[in-house]
């Protein structure tokens, strides 16, 4: 049984139609990498994963069930800005997302709790290279740390998907590159499905297994809103990951012509 599946999915904003005919299936342990132009509805697809935007119309189902309409600790999320509390240190911020949705009532674990979250916090916090920096400020951290802590904090409730908004985005070279090896190595150890936004087609290539292109497949001059866009290229990796550099070339050529 896959476990996402999309049938004829769709995302309006009033008259305005973003998404549409949206179809597919996506086995555990896929790496679906997402491209498209700016403002074609990546992060509204992303929302509608998380459960933190509405399904216009159509099915969006995790496990044959419909998907939840909020977020839930089976869905692990990162953004391009990291979202961390400022006044916490590393350690804090990662104990806390795990104190936030264990304890509704009180947003605190006392005594055992506390300590077993602490000791997760640790091992998730080693497992992104942050052992280091327990003790630091987010303040104190660069871009490519307060990503890893991000992503820490996203794999707390050890969710088995993954969302990735530009998680990269605003990261020098050299560091994507270090960030790139760490969310490979965490999707294999952790046996995730992750689905990554990007505006970097050769990055989509690079950590994919499945690149999908989002885009309009018509358009009306006369009315722009009215049509959405879809996927239009859904591209198997994983079995031609010696032809990645030579697609994610083609791909750039086609998208810009
Ligand atoms: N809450 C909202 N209300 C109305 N329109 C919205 C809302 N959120 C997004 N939109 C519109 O939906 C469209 C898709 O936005 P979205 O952020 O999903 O695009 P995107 O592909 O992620 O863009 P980018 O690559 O620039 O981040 C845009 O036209 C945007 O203005």
């Amino acid at each position: 049984m896959s476990l996402v599946e999309a049938k004829g999915l769709e995302k309006h904003y009033g008259d305005d139609v973003v998404l549409e005919r949206l179809n597919f299936s996506v086995e555990p342990g896929e790496f679906v990498t997402v491209v498209g132009a700016s403002g074609c509805g990546k992060t509204t697809f992303l929302k509608m994963m998380l459960g933190t935007e509405s399904i216009t119309k159509g099915q969006l189902r995790v496990d044959d069930k419909p998907i939840p309409g909020e977020p839930g600790p089976d869905r692990g999320v990162v953004f391009q800005r990291y979202s961390v509390f400022p006044h916490l240190t590393v350690l804090g911020n990662t104990i806390i997302a795990e104190e936030l949705s264990r304890s509704r009532v009180f947003g605190k674990l006392f005594g055992p709790g506390r300590r077993k979250a602490r000791e997760a916090a640790m091992e998730r916090l080693t497992q992104v290279g942050l052992q280091h920096a327990l003790d630091k400020y987010p303040h104190e951290l660069s871009g490519g740390m307060q990503q890893r802590l991000a992503i820490a904090q996203a794999l707390m409730m050890k969710p088995r998907i993954l969302l990735l908004d530009e998680p990269f985005g605003a990261l020098d070279p050299g560091i994507r590159q270090d960030m790139h090896e760490l969310v490979g190595k965490l999707w294999r150890e952790q046996k995730l499905t992750i689905f990554m936004i990007t505006h970097d087609i050769e990055e989509a290539f690079a950590l994919g297994t499945r690149v999908w292109v989002f885009d309009k497949w018509r358009d009306d001059p006369q009315a722009p809103q009215a049509y959405g866009a879809t996927i239009t290229y859904d591209l198997d990796v994983d079995r031609n990951r010696e032809d990645a550099p030579s697609q994610a070339k083609k791909l750039q050529e086609d998208m810009h012509a």
